[in-house]
């Protein structure tokens, strides 16, 4: 048996009740799903390769900053119009191809901040105008990132957004407690330590307003997670915290569930296989992966550029002969490539890290 026995899309972008049952699922048999970042065609595809080639799961995640860059650099974003556009070409793509690697997708945007909901509001106006035709939103998911703001307003914001996306059943990831480093050019380096941890009575509070609203949502709760990779020892993460989140609401909800949250990994780059682990052992079912990738993603061209750089430096001549034409070694999907498969590697072992591999 494979989580596709509980779906009813066995292949392709999974929608509503299908990302519940998946994440349903995942939890039951511990183990959590990578959500890439992806920023074009070519980082789609390298991560489909490798869900395709493991048997799994696999969610793919565009930022706003990813989303703006899919509609190219050169559009304006004062008012997110790019992001919107990159984001909705990014989920039709995705859409499209995704059927043809025969794995379960869920399609997902990133980080939302508050001075960024012009580009949620845009996407939730693609989901709606795309429910209308098809009967279900255009992403599976998306996160609403408020855990700069006060708890408070965190929470009854997100519950709104909760609302908006409830009659299509889509996902809304949101956040509570901070992630250090950097997101969307907004610089956490600096902050406190105590903001990194989330408190159980912040995990309830958000559990019981936004329940009873719709059960399609999770919780990035901060447990010192830091976006980027460090040198070891400068992150201290606190996974046991999510057993404590789940043991207390278990206890004040009264629940016959031993995890009654869903949780999610951020800053995923750079952790240890018992980091992982110890997470997923209490409930997260998402672990969200850039900088790992990038690097990966780069380290292929890298190795290429510098291994061939005397095919490279002229159209024509190289080393085998003065007339002997380059075009074989400067075609981008030959050097792109390089990129795709160092980065379906190292996708590939976070599908191993995180028990993912195998479950379709
Ligand atoms: O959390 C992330 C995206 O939201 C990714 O974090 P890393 O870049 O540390 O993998
Ligand atoms: O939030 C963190 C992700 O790594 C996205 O990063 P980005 O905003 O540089 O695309
Ligand atoms: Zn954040
Ligand atoms: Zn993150």
């Amino acid at each position: 048996m494979g989580c596709q026995d509980v779906l009813s899309r066995k292949t392709g972008v999974i929608v509503g009740d299908d990302v519940l049952a998946l994440f349903t699922y995942a939890r039951e048999h511990k183990f959590a799903i990578p959500a890439i970042n992806v920023t074009s065609s070519s980082t789609v595809v390298a991560s489909l390769e490798a869900a395709r080639d493991k048997k799994s799961p696999i969610i793919l995640q565009m930022s706003q900053g990813g989303a703006a860059y899919f509609a190219g650099k050169g559009v304006p974003n004062s008012d997110q119009s790019a992001s919107v556009a990159g984001s909705v070409a990014g989920a039709h793509y995705i859409r499209s191809i995704a059927p043809t690697y025969g794995v379960p997708v869920i399609l997902h945007t990133d980080h939302c901040a508050k001075k960024l909901l012009p580009w949620l509001d845009g996407m939730m106006d693609a989901d709606e105008a795309y429910f209308k035709i098809h009967g279900e939103p255009l992403f599976s998911s998306h996160m609403i990132d408020l855990s700069e703001e006060s708890v408070e307003w965190n929470i009854e914001t997100t519950a709104k957004y909760l609302a908006r996306g409830a009659p299509m059943k889509q996902w809304l990831e949101m956040e509570i407690g901070i992630t250090g480093g950097e997101e969307d050019g907004v610089n956490n380096e600096g902050v406190d330590n105590a903001s990194l941890y989330t408190q159980p009575e912040d995990i309830l509070a958000i559990y019981n307003k936004l329940a009873p609203i719709s059960p399609y949502f999770s919780i990035a709760a901060g447990f010192g997670n830091v976006h980027g990779v460090y040198k070891p020892g400068n992150v201290q993460l606190h996974p046991e915290l999510l057993g404590k989140h789940q043991a207390y609401c278990k206890k004040e909800l009264k629940s016959k569930d031993d995890k009654p949250l869903f949780f999610v990994f951020h800053g995923g780059s750079g952790s240890t296989k018992a980091e992982y682990f110890e997470a997923i052992s209490h409930g997260v079912v998402k672990v969200n992966m850039d900088t790992d990738m990038q690097f990966a993603y780069c380290s292929g061209i890298r190795d290429y550029m510098v291994g061939k750089k005397d095919y490279l430096t002229t159209a024509i001549g190289n080393p085998d002969g003065e007339d002997k034409p380059n075009k074989k070694y400067f075609d981008p999907r030959v050097w792109v490539r390089e990129g795709e498969k160092t980065m379906t590697t190292r996708v590939k072992e976070a599908l191993d890290d995180f028990n993912c591999s195998g479950h379709v």
